[in-house]
């Protein structure tokens, strides 16, 4: 049960300029087919529903030929920008762009497209005034953990983690946007590895706090995944009788 009320005015940055390796598809996977509709379309249109939103900013590849054909595309809350070769660069550019539209303490949320079943529940956990300005939803670990080592070639296992002490990170990742974007934007000229936007924030300090996840935000980033992700779907929205 979310309490007390949610902080509104932020903006939501969408990193869409993968190429999909993973998913070996004919297409960047952002523009694979989900329940008949473009991956990116259900994200964006997703988004559009959250309460407080000022503005969305859609990192692209540069050749993307694709976005113009979408819905959202036309929409006033969506504003098109060209993406890096990586995520993170991706996400900087996005926030260069913001750094010209938005106040240094704007909350801005980072959301891959790659992740459409976000649910609104989650969202308004990440949004609540109670948590951290510097927050992630993040999947706490439900299986026993391994760290790897290799041995002959082959994975083993190396130790068993505790697991109570092992989270998912998933998005969206939230932090103001001064503080995220010279996070981000140190961290990649120290040539950090930079996998997410908390990793950005730790490099300088900084601890987020982790907000428990669905299980189901998934990302969408292998062939079965798409799957996965239309029968979340499906469920979601479902009416209430089918659910049963
Ligand atoms: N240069 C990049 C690489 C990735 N992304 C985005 O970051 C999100 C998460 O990345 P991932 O799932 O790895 O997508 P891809 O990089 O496309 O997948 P792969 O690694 O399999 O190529 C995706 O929405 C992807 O479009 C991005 O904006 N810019
Ligand atoms: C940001 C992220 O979704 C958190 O789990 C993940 O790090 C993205 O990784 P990817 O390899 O860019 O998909």
């Amino acid at each position: 049960m979310i309490s007390g009320s949610l902080v509104s005015g932020y903006w939501v940055v969408v990193p869409a300029a993968g190429v999909g390796k993973r998913m070996g598809a004919d297409r960047p996977k952002q523009y694979l087919p989900l329940l008949g509709r473009p991956l990116l379309s259900l994200t964006l249109s997703n988004i559009l529903t959250w309460p407080g939103l000022s503005g969305i900013v859609v990192a692209l590849s540069a050749d993307d030929v694709h976005f113009p054909h979408l819905p959202e595309a036309k929409h006033p809350l969506v504003h098109p920008i060209t993406g890096g070769a990586e995520r993170a660069d991706s996400v900087l550019a996005a926030l260069n762009f913001l750094a010209t539209h938005a106040s240094e303490d704007t909350p801005v949320l980072v959301h891959d497209a790659a992740r459409p079943c976000v649910a609104l529940d989650d969202i308004s956990a990440l949004l609540s005034e109670d948590v951290s300005p510097i927050a992630l939803l993040a999947q706490p670990a439900s299986d026993t953990v391994k760290l790897s080592g290799v041995e002959q070639g082959c994975a083993v296992v190396e130790k068993t983690l505790d697991r109570n002490r092992i989270w998912l990170a998933q998005t969206p990742q939230r932090a103001p946007l001064g503080l995220l974007h010279s996070c981000l934007r140190r961290g990649l000229e120290q040539h950090a590895a930079i996998t997410d936007e908390s990793s950005a924030l730790e490099l300088f300090g900084h601890s987020p706090q982790l907000v428990p996840g669905r299980r189901d935000n998934i990302k969408v980033t292998h062939p079965a995944d798409i799957v996965l992700a239309e029968t979340i779907l499906r469920l979601r929205y479902a009416p209430t009788e089918e659910k049963r």
